[in-house]
C-alpha cells in the first residue's frame, strides 16, 4: 500500500481526503452537536463511521476502522536494540498474532533518500523530517487492517512522540517551531482518529545492555549512537511506563525484565503469552 494512503474501515482515502472529511465532520459536529449524518458513499459510511460520545460538555468524535476495534493491539516498547523485534519474531509464530514490525527500512530509505541516516548525522536540520515521517509510517501502522485477531506492533505513534521528538526537543536539537508543528500533528491525529492499544508491553533494559547489542547487531546509521544517548531514552522510557510522571500511557504496561540472554528471554515470553494476550483495553 502505498504510504500517501491509508485504509480506514477498508475504504482507500489519502491524507488529505481524511483531512479535509474529518474537519468537515467535526465542523458539523462542533456547530451544535448534531447526530452524524450517514451519507451512502460518503467516507463515513457503513465501512467506516465515527464513534461518537458526545454530551453537552463532551463532544468528541473519532474515525476508527470498522471491525478493527475488536482486535487486540499489542505495543512492544522498549529501547534501541532492547530486543524488541526479537521478541516479535518469537511472537510471529503463532497463527493468531499477527507481527507488524517497525518500519525502519523505510526511514532509511525513502524513495532513495535515507533520514534515518541523515537524523544522526545532523539532529538539527533533519529531526524534523524523521519524525514527520515516523509519524507517518506508524500511523499507516496503526491503521492497516490484519486477518488475525491479534495485532502486535513494534513501537507505536506514541513512543514516537513520547520518547524520540521529546529528547530531540528536550536536547535543543530541534527548533521550537519544528516541535510546535509535529505536536499540532500529532494532537490532530490522536484526537480525530482512534488509536486504540490494549496493551504496553516494556522490554525494559539496561541501556548497557542496549549498549552492547547495538554494537553487535552493527547497524550503518547507528555507529556513532554514544551511551549517554541510550541513557537518555532510557530514562524517559521509565519517566513514561514506570514512574507515569511524563505523558499519559494509552494502555496497561506489562514490564518484562530483558538484560537476559536469549534463551531466558525466550523462556519468559512464553511464560507471559497468556497474560498478554487475555489484555483487553476496557
Ligand atoms: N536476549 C538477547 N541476548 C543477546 N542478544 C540479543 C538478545 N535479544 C536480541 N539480541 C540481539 O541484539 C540485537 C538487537 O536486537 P533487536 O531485536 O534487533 O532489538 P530492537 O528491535 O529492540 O532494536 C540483535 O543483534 C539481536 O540479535
Ligand atoms: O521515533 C523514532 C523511532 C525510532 N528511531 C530510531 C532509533 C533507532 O536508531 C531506529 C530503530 O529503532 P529500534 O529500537 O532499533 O527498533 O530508529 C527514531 O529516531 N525515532
Amino acid at each position: 500500500m502505498p504510504l500517501s494512503s491509508v485504509y480506514i474501515g477498508g475504504l482507500r482515502r489519502t491524507l488529505t481526503q481524511i483531512h479535509s472529511a474529518a474537519a468537515a465532520c467535526l465542523n458539523r459536529q462542533i456547530s451544535g452537536c448534531q447526530r452524524p449524518v450517514r451519507r451512502k458513499g460518503a467516507w463515513m459510511n457503513t465501512q467506516a463511521r465515527l464513534l461518537s460520545s458526545r454530551t453537552p460538555q463532551n463532544c468528541t468524535r473519532k474515525l476508527v476502522r470498522n471491525g478493527e476495534e475488536k482486535k487486540l493491539v499489542i505495543c512492544i516498547e522498549g529501547n534501541i536494540a532492547s530486543g524488541k523485534t526479537t521478541c516479535l519474531d518469537y511472537f510471529s509464530k503463532a497463527s493468531d498474532i499477527e507481527v507488524l514490525t517497525e518500519p525502519v527500512s523505510k526511514w532509511r530509505n525513502v524513495q532513495g533518500h535515507n533520514p534515518l541516516g541523515l537524523m544522526y548525522q545532523d539532529p538539527t536540520r533533519w529531526g524534523l523530517t524523521l519524525q514527520t515521517y515516523v509519524q507517518l509510517t506508524m500511523l499507516d501502522r496503526h491503521l492497516c487492517t490484519t486477518p488475525a485477531p491479534v495485532r502486535m506492533m513494534e513501537r507505536s505513534i506514541y513512543s514516537a512522540k513520547y520518547i524520540f521528538v521529546e529528547n530531540l526537543y528536550r536536547s535543543g536539537k530541534m527548533p521550537d517551531v519544528d516541535f510546535v508543528v509535529l505536536s499540532e500533528w500529532f494532537d490532530w491525529i490522536t484526537q480525530n482518529i482512534s488509536i486504540p492499544v490494549d496493551l504496553i508491553v516494556y522490554l525494559q533494559t539496561t541501556p548497557e545492555t542496549c549498549f552492547a547489542r547495538l554494537k553487535e547487531r552493527c547497524r550503518e546509521e547507528e555507529k556513532m549512537i554514544p551511551m549517554e544517548y541510550l541513557e537518555t531514552i532510557h530514562q524517559l522510557y521509565e519517566d513514561w511506563l514506570i514512574n507515569k510522571t511524563s505523558f499519559k500511557v494509552p494502555a496497561p504496561v506489562l514490564v518484562i525484565p530483558a538484560d537476559h540472554d536469549l534463551p531466558k528471554m525466550l523462556h519468559q515470553y512464553e511464560e507471559n503469552r497468556e497474560r498478554i494476550l487475555a489484555a483487553r483495553n476496557a
